[in-house]
């Protein structure tokens, strides 16, 4: 070939746009090379399976998904010498890691190294712009817009609960000698005390003609709220499985149910913008509400909204997910329950004895053993069992690389790092031989977990709604114990539980008691 024509070749565009990628890929490379050097950077093991594109363990993780054992696949690959993992998903690297060390590096020390990846996009349909959605600037102003909605003063309202409790009885007690799902019933109940407390005033999802009640009051929409809440997030939660492949659930459903949830809190957040301050002073002194605190900081309907919407999202599944799993796992322990309902009986009275004015935040906290229940019961069922970080630059993982696992490993920008409180909650390392054991005694000597105990998540992301979770499914568990003292499991179904992964956890098909 003579000189002119390689020349002329040379200056063709699409070779100038091969060697400028060739040239940026050796740059890459050499810049990935010193990085891995500097920082003593080994690479983690491969995911069993993972071979072949990841086509066999894709395989596997859709049949256990919809098997609802999703999580105790994933517990299954993790070994002792094995915390960190890593997969290729085509030309995405995505590692997994279960270590504690690793997740407080992601969560805290290192917390500017990552963000949320997809969510904004898997969510904002629903969501929009909110605490829970956005990254950056964006989250760190929502979070100090609502922090301070969620000081003691506020969480210790657990008047507000008695009466949906009382509602709750009268579905129990309806299904007095059979066997019925208490999960249901727990969604009902949070969805009903947590749109009370965000918007003012409840949904009501729990009074229906089975127990002879009508909602007390009533506006457009809001006996389709509930389906339709559940199915966007059922959505949501499918979208977020998809990471970048969201895209293809855009269905009609989807977009209804998103329309007749946005209708309901617009009607709220329009009332409560509508209120002159008189009304909203008075309005206020009737309890707490969230969405009249909040008014008194932005008049933007749009940011209400989705700030109470991100609320509702974060706070209600995780909360009913928590008190299923509880009941659940009482009615298998009858010596706990017994345990449970003497120490309830000793501060708050039982039956017609019971003292319910003595139930406050302050109490609920004196209740030891019920505090160990509830650690045991998130620790082996944690709301959020699994969840993502996306690293925003080149960055280390301190642990899981090289045959030992105890080398730092790369982690490139752009990389999916997936971490499984599930796992870390049930390894022996930290919990002993008996970690998947339910054993709230266990906690009586338990210390220094650190960051292997992670219900909550940590860092600056933390749960801001941890000491209202708590106290909502104390008082709840205290009530149900005082009038329900017989609880029996009718589930013989493979333990541990086959258990549903949308946004959070839940018993796949049900928890299934006789209460009286
Ligand atoms: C058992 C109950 C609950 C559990 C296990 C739980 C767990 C979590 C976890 C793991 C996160 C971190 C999510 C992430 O960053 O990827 C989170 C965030 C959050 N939770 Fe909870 N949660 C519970 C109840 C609640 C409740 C009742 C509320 C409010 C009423 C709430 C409000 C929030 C908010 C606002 C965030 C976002 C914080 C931020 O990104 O700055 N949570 N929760």
């Amino acid at each position: 070939m003579s000189a002119e024509l390689a020349f002329e070749y040379l200056t063709k565009w699409y070779s100038i746009l091969i060697g400028a990628a060739l040239i940026y890929g050796i740059a890459r490379y050499i810049k990935i090379q010193l990085f891995i050097r500097k920082h003593g950077c080994e690479e983690t093991p491969f995911l069993p399976d993972a071979k072949w594109f990841a086509i066999p363990i894709m395989s596997r993780v859709l049949k256990a998904k919809n098997e609802g054992r999703l999580v105790d696949l994933a517990q299954s690959f993790m070994t002792s010498d094995r915390r960190t993992t890593h997969v290729y998903l085509g030309p995405a690297r995505i590692i997994f890691t279960i270590d504690p060390e690793n997740m407080k590096t992601m969560l805290a020390t290192k917390f500017n190294d990552y963000a949320l990846g997809f969510r904004h996009t898997h969510l904002a349909p629903l969501l929009g712009d909110g605490i829970f959605t956005l990254d950056g600037e964006g989250w760190k102003h929502s979070r100090s817009m609502l922090r301070p909605q969620f000081a003691r003063e506020q969480v210790a309202h657990v008047r507000a609960l008695e009466p949906h409790v009382q509602v709750l009885m009268k579905h129990i007690r309806l299904n007095k000698g059979k066997t019925f799902d208490l999960q249901e019933l727990f969604f009902k109940l949070t969805l009903d005390t947590s749109t009370e407390f965000l918007f003012g005033e409840s949904i009501y999802s729990l009074y229906d003609s089975s127990i002879g009640l009508t909602p007390p009051t009533d506006i457009q929409g809001r006996s389709e709220f509930a389906d339709a809440f559940n199915t966007s997030q059922k959505y949501l939660g499918t979208r977020a499985w998809l990471q970048f492949m969201y895209w293809v659930v855009q269905n009609r459903e989807f977009y209804q149910c998103n329309a007749k949830v946005h209708k309901v809190a617009k009607y709220y957040v329009k009332r409560a913008l509508n209120f002159t301050p008189d009304e909203l002073e008075k309005a206020s002194a009737n309890g707490y509400t969230f969405l009249y605190e909040l008014v008194k900081q932005t008049r933007d309907p749009v940011v209400l909204q989705d700030q109470l919407l991100n609320i509702l999202v974060a706070g209600r599944d995780t909360t009913a997910g928590l008190l299923s799993f509880t009941f659940f796992e009482l009615a298998r322990n009858p010596d706990v329950f017994e345990k449970l309902k003497n120490e309830i009986y000793e501060h708050f009275g039982k039956g017609d004895e019971s003292r319910v004015e003595d139930i406050t935040f302050e109490s609920l906290k004196q209740c030891e053993y019920l505090k160990f229940v509830l650690n045991e019961a998130l620790r082996m069922y944690p709301s959020v069992p699994l969840n993502f970080r996306v690293s925003t630059k080149d960055t280390v993982l301190p642990n899981g690389g090289g045959k030992d696992g105890t080398k730092p490993v790369f982690v490139g920008k752009g990389t999916t790092v997936a971490y499984t409180v599930y796992c870390t909650h049930r390894d022996e390392k930290y919990y002993g031989k008996d970690a998947n054991v339910f054993r709230p005694e266990r906690w009586a000597t338990l210390n220094k977990l650190g960051w292997a105990y992670l219900p909550f998540n940590g860092g600056p992301r933390i749960c801001l709604g941890q000491q209202f979770a708590l106290t909502e499914a104390s008082y709840v568990i205290v009530r149900l114990l005082q009038n329900f003292p017989n609880l029996v499991s009718k589930d013989d179904r493979p333990y541990p539980p086959a258990k549903s992964m949308h946004l959070t956890m839940c018993h796949q098909d049900g928890i299934f008691v006789e209460l009286s």
